[in-house]
């Protein structure tokens, strides 16, 4: 279970942002400005906000982003462009890249697990998107982290390449038990992903539900405003 009772303030914007996710998916969703990439920075421990944030018992807020059980995935330049496949998935294991044999098998299962085993001697410029997403997402594999934060990580991809790599994360997170949080203005995305989604408006959190909801909302939802639904034409 994760917690969070945060309060964020910037100039005019005031945040306080409260849930609890249990392990699995949570899409948040809301208008631009409310506040989604704040509140993945405030988890991920890139601005410093006040009040409790708690995994499994341990508080987090105090902690510096690499001491807190997380990884963030951004929407592109998650990869050093110097670094080959190999030791861009490497460096999560070790800022050296000086690897033991285990840690070796690990990087080869991680390629074999995003099916990039034949290009590990590229470089990021040699990539598509989608490639090179792959490769972050083998790295968050070795770092082995139970939280997986992603701001919109996809949203550059073709349609097709956008479902696999929903569909990849969906499995791995299940697969790994993480808690993965993702920041997104699809609503599809979200439905397709599963498990819980947030509505984030204002600096708060003004609704959870399941992201099965979204597919035909109740009347007095609070996503209604934001899908443009409209209750009197339901
Ligand atoms: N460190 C900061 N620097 C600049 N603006 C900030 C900062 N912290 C908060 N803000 C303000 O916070 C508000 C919320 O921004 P945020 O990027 O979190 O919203 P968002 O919902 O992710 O929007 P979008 O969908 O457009 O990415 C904005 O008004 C923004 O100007």
């Amino acid at each position: 279970m994760l917690s969070f009772d945060v309060s964020y303030h910037w100039h005019n914007f005031h945040a306080h942002y409260q849930a609890q996710l249990a392990l699995g998916v949570t899409s948040i969703l809301g208008a631009s400005g409310g506040g989604k990439s704040t509140l993945l920075s405030l988890l991920g421990g890139y601005i410093e906000g006040q009040g409790s944030l708690q995994f499994a018992g341990q508080e987090l807020l105090s902690l510096a982003p690499y001491e807190r059980p997380i990884t963030t995935l951004f929407q592109s330049d998650n990869l050093f462009p110097q670094l080959s496949v190999w030791d861009n998935i490497a460096i999560g294991l070790s800022p050296s890249r000086a690897l033991s044999q285990a840690q070796q098998d690990k990087v080869n299962w991680a390629l074999a697990q995003v099916q990039l085993q034949q290009h590990s001697d590229k470089f990021p410029d040699q990539l598509s998107g989608g490639q090179a997403q792959r490769v972050a997402i083998a790295r968050v594999l070795v770092r082995e982290k139970p939280i997986l934060l992603l701001d919109e990580p996809f949203s550059a991809l073709d349609p097709k390449l956008r479902s696999d790599m929903l569909h990849l994360i969906k499995t791995l997170t299940e697969q790994y038990q993480w808690t993965t949080i993702m920041v997104t203005h699809s609503p599809m995305d979200a439905i397709l992903l599963g498990g819980q989604v947030l509505l984030v408006e204002e600096g708060k959190v003004a609704a959870q539900v399941p992201a099965s909801v979204l597919r035909d909302p109740p009347s007095d939802s609070p996503f209604n405003r934001y899908l443009h639904v409209s209750p009197v034409a339901k």
